[in-house]
């Protein structure tokens, strides 16, 4: 094991050299995307000298390519749609002329983009303020250890250099009128018809934008059903709100086996399907513009890792539960060595692709550094979807607790809350939905929560307190709830779960 301590930079401020003065850094972090940031920040909250080597992208993809663009385009066009839904507006005694209401592409594509460079400063000066040297090249492992190329040493290395667009084999992207998530965010053109290849999140978000903003969208996907990876009963609720109600069609088993680019109002954008399982080829459709929306991948080529001896599982780097890189991936015939003072956090090591996964992520590479031994607890932590009415969820689908409680020998309880009789929901005149508690019966514990309905990103996170602290139904059912909130569709399911009746 070797300690470099040899590639000292002299513009670093000697005030920010680690503390035995053997490297230049404590931490040194590669990627300031959410998970670089928040493991910068926490690092320099523990008072460790920390450089964060930002390849001139701070904010990485959520800030500037995911969730904080794509949230915009949601609430600017999730407004248009409101706004244009008259039946919904009279009756709650408001009349509006729908064909008066008008928005600019250009305002709303501003108002993305905008928000994305304001947040970005936000983080560019969090960090500075907070004393965080950030460095604005990219970083590369080297064969030494605790060194990145070519610029410091680090006691201790982070990668967190995020994810890309998956693009498959077949399709061609001009990020114009075939494009994925990056150019879809630009908002360069609302199509008349736009196709969407992957019914994941990207997906759905984006078929609640266009459809808000007048297109009709085809969903083009490969497994048998829509929204695969969703809890099955919450996708056919899905389906129905968010799909069936509005100008989409679909096609499930099939893939996009070639997909080319047209030229706006002159040539269209041409999709050949092929059946998923015969590969036979079974339609071929025009469509104005083609959104590729089928997964991303571990942004990892070309830093180093072959260099440093580390074997990926497609990019995808292998850490352990405190976050710390081993050497390849499980396998017959390999066995995975820790690889020392090296941590791998975020999209990049494909345990959870979110950005608050990622941020937290980065705060547990950083508490191990110190010496508290700390792993992120991936069941507790909730994710949503943004769409109108939003989805949420927390723990396995229904289908894998299922299994779960088969293979370890506990019984699956499920109760429900439903928006139909939630009064904060019928105020609003938006109650379809329902929420969905699956717990262990012989603990109480709560093992998932699934939900469907109005503001449900925001309802999910007492169910994520209540995996993360191991709140048994039980407990849950006798905490007061706000009337009249959205929360009290919770308080129903969480009383069912224990026989009581909410009020
Ligand atoms: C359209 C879209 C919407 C999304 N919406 C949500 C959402 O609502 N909620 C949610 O939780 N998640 C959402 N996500 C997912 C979320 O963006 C990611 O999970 C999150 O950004 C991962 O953070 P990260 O720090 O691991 O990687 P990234 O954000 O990808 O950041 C990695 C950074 O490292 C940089 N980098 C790479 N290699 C190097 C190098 N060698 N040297 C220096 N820098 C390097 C990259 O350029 C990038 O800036 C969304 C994603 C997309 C695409
Ligand atoms: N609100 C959020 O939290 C949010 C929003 C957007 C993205 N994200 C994150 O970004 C990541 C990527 O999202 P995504 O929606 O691109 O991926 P995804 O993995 O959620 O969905 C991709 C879909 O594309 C389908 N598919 C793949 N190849 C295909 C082909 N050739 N033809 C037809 N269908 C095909 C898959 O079956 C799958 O259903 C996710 O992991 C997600 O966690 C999160």
């Amino acid at each position: 094991f070797v300690s470099p301590g040899s590639v000292k930079v002299p513009s670093f401020s000697s005030s920010l050299s680690a503390s035995d003065g053997e490297f230049d850094f404590d931490v040194a972090i590669i990627g300031c995307g959410v998970g670089g940031h928040g493991a910068a920040l926490h690092s320099r909250g523990q008072g460790l000298s920390t450089a964060v080597f930002s390849g001139g992208d701070v904010g990485g993809t959520c800030v500037n390519r995911g969730c904080v663009p794509s949230k915009a385009l949601l609430a600017a066009s999730g407004r248009v749609r409101d706004m244009k839904d008259t039946a919904h507006l009279e009756s709650l005694g408001i009349q509006v002329d729908a064909a008066s209401v008008n928005y600019s592409r250009e305002g709303i594509a501003a108002h993305a983009k905008n928000l994305a460079n304001r947040v970005k400063g936000n983080l560019e000066n969090s960090l500075i303020a907070l004393g965080c040297e950030v460095v604005e090249g990219r970083g590369m492992l080297t064969a030494n250890p605790q060194e990145v190329k070519d610029e410091a040493t680090g006691k201790d290395v982070i990668l967190a250099p995020g994810s890309i667009p998956f693009v498959p084999p077949g399709v061609t992207v001009d990020e114009k009128t075939v494009y994925t998530s990056d150019g879809a965010l630009e908002l360069g053109f609302v199509p008349e018809w736009v196709a969407i290849i992957g019914s994941g999140y990207i997906g759905l978000e984006f078929s609640d934008v266009y459809t808000a903003l007048g297109s009709e969208v085809t969903f083009i996907e490969a497994m048998d059903t829509l929204m695969p990876t969703f809890d099955r009963e919450i996708a056919k609720q899905a389906e129905r709100l968010l799909i069936r109600d509005r100008p989409i069609d679909f096609r499930t088993g099939v893939f996009a086996s070639e997909v080319t680019p047209g030229i706006p109002g002159v040539k269209p954008v041409t999709i050949k399907m092929i059946d998923a399982k015969t590969k036979e080829h079974v339609e071929t459709l025009e469509v104005d513009a083609a959104m590729i929306a089928t997964g991303r991948v571990p942004n990892t080529a070309n830093m180093g890792l072959v260099e440093r001896g580390i074997e990926t599982n497609r990019g995808f780097v292998n850490v352990n539960g405190k976050m710390q890189v081993l050497s390849c991936p499980e396998a017959e015939g390999s066995v995975p060595e820790l690889i020392p003072n090296l941590y791998c956090i975020g999209d990049a090591n494909g345990k959870m692709m979110l950005a608050h996964a990622a941020s937290a992520h980065g705060i547990s590479a950083i508490e191990n550094i110190c010496g508290r031994s700390h792993e992120v607890n991936h069941n507790a932590i909730p994710a949503a979807c943004f769409t109108h009415p939003e989805i949420s969820m927390v723990g396995p689908t229904e289908e894998q607790a299922i299994e779960m409680a088969e293979k370890e020998g506990w019984t699956l309880g499920k109760s429900q809350g439903s928006f139909r009789a939630n009064s904060k929901a019928l105020a609003e005149g938006e109650s379809a939905g329902m929420a969905k508690v699956l717990f262990n019966k012989e603990t109480g514990n709560v093992v998932a929560v699934h939900i469907i309905g109005l503001h449900a990103a925001d309802l999910i996170q007492e169910c994520a307190n209540a995996v993360a602290a191991g709140t048994t139904v039980q407990e849950l059912s006798m905490i007061v709830h706000t009337h009249p909130t959205l929360s009290e569709v919770l308080d129903e399911a969480f009383k069912g779960a224990v026989g009581m009746s909410a009020h």
